[in-house]
């Protein structure tokens, strides 16, 4: 028999329990039933169920007395406890001793009904389950970028040239794909890894401040300039300033940003002397700078200067071969800082993920995870869970950043494919359903090229 649908049911009041007993009986449980937490702990034991239906209040021990023992022991169990009391300091101790769910007498029928049904489906779902968190995985080193696929190797190759030099950058790619994160990665390889790391967000600063931000100024440079100041580029020594969102950096700073790439010399706002500065200076944008160049809101010459090297993080639904070790990474992380103990994913939980267009990336995988590694309240990543926290990502999102074109997806998929084929042409084009001829024609027109 299966072990799955096995209960113990611990119920003093002798009424209440044979009514709980039949209801289960005929949802097709097997129960065990006692009227004492004695009797309840030694059947615990003999059986070890899946799911326990405990009242607080018994002759001898107190349910939530038993709670923490019975979860020590065994932390995947689902302990529904049942009881009279309804004050909020019951319901959240014993949700913290470790209750799976809680439900008020006298019991509603199909409340009990739907806790049976998700406690017992955690029981399958555990079963059938991938694990992918370890306990004993290293802690992670800070700033690691996760990713397998080709084009995440073209740009960990470009990383080791840049370590090298210290070339000017210009990180292309859509929100939240990881482009401040490989800024903080060339920073970690370079030899000068040990000077600062500045960050320069150019959508948050007002014109005449960000001037003074970026080059700093003297005292009396202007109204409210009490004290002479560093700019950012002077505080990041020889290290790395980072320009945040460069497409939103205003005209004027645009051509004074252009002139200190082309000198390496600045002057603080209010000074005529001139300061040198040996920073790196790594861009991102998230925005189509070439097309800004054609409608004349983003110098032409900057973006030359900016884009010595360039490289183009890919969005995560092109890279959704990475998916898994994104998850299990994530789990590891989210299982240190909020004390969950997720380290299975139901498959249903990673298809959902899968077929997810990810319009926030990484970002957007990570605060899934972590909603949903709340939710699921155990030891496996539930669908339920992932669809819940799936829909209130999307609710929080523009519906412009829903809607793709036809184009967009097939350019997508033929990406996504490529990449899962490692550019293998014949691969891909079976797997597309399509000629070969047809595919090259397809990559031409939307500018596909294998990354180097
Ligand atoms: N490949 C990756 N591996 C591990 N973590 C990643 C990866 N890519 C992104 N992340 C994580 O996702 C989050 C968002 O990344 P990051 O801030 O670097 O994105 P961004 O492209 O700079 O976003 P924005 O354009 O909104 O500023 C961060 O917590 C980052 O550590």
């Amino acid at each position: 028999m299966d072990k799955l649908n096995e209960i113990l049911l611990i119920e003093d009041d002798h009424a209440l329990r044979e009514s709980l007993e039949m209801f289960l009986q005929e949802k097709g449980c097997r129960v065990k039933s006692v009227g004492s937490g004695e009797e309840g702990l030694r059947l615990w034991r003999e059986i070890s169920p899946q799911v326990i239906i405990l009242d607080v209040r018994l002759p001898d021990i107190s349910g939530l007395e038993m709670l923490p023992r019975i979860t020590r022991q065994d932390p995947e169990v689902k302990v529904i406890v049942i009881t009279a009391f309804h004050d909020m300091e019951t319901t959240i101790e014993a949700m913290r001793l470790g209750a799976y769910d809680y439900l008020r007498k006298p019991i509603k029928v199909d409340e009990l009904d739907r806790a049976v049904d998700k406690a017992m489906h955690i029981a399958v779902a555990t079963r059938d389950s991938r694990p992918v968190v370890g306990h004993d995985q290293p802690p992670d080193p800070r700033n690691r970028i996760i990713g397998d696929t080709p084009a995440m190797h073209a740009i960990y190759k470009t990383i080791g040239l840049l370590s090298r030099n210290q070339a000017s950058v210009l990180i292309m790619g859509e929100t939240g794909c990881g482009k401040e994160l490989i800024a903080r990665v060339i920073h970690d390889s370079s030899p000068n890894r040990e000077e600062p790391f500045v960050t320069v967000d150019c959508t948050t600063l007002l014109d005449n401040l960000l001037e003074s931000e970026l080059f700093g100024h003297e005292r009396g440079a202007f109204t409210g300039a009490v004290e002479t100041k560093l700019g950012r580029l002077e505080l990041a020594g020889k290290g790395t300033i980072f320009f945040d969102e460069v497409g939103d950096l205003p005209l004027p700073l645009q051509a004074k940003l252009l002139r200190f790439l082309e000198y390496r010399e600045f002057t603080p706002v209010g000074s005529n002397r001139v300061h040198r500065s040996q920073a790196r200076i790594i861009a991102a944008t998230n925005q189509d700078l070439e097309a800004m160049v054609q409608a004349k809101s983003f110098r032409q010459d900057l973006m030359f200067r900016l884009k010595v090297v360039s490289i183009k993080v890919p969005p995560l639904r092109r890279r959704l071969a990475d998916l898994p070790e994104l998850v299990q990474f994530f789990l590891f992380q989210i299982n240190r800082e909020l004390n969950t103990r997720v380290s299975r994913v139901e498959e249903a939980a990673l298809e959902r993920l899968r077929a997810h267009p990810w319009p926030g990336n990484v970002r957007e995988l990570r605060n899934v995870l972590t909603k949903a590694a709340l939710e699921s309240r155990g030891a496996v990543l539930l669908a339920e869970a992932v669809d819940a926290a799936l829909d209130a990502a999307g609710a929080a999102l523009p519906p412009e950043a829903a809607l793709r074109s036809l184009d967009e997806m097939e350019q997508e998929h033929i990406a996504s494919t490529l990449d899962q084929t490692e550019w293998n042409i014949s691969a891909a084009a079976r797997s597309l359903g399509m000629s070969r001829p047809t595919l090259r024609k397809r990559m031409a027109r939307y500018g596909l090229k294998r990354p180097v």
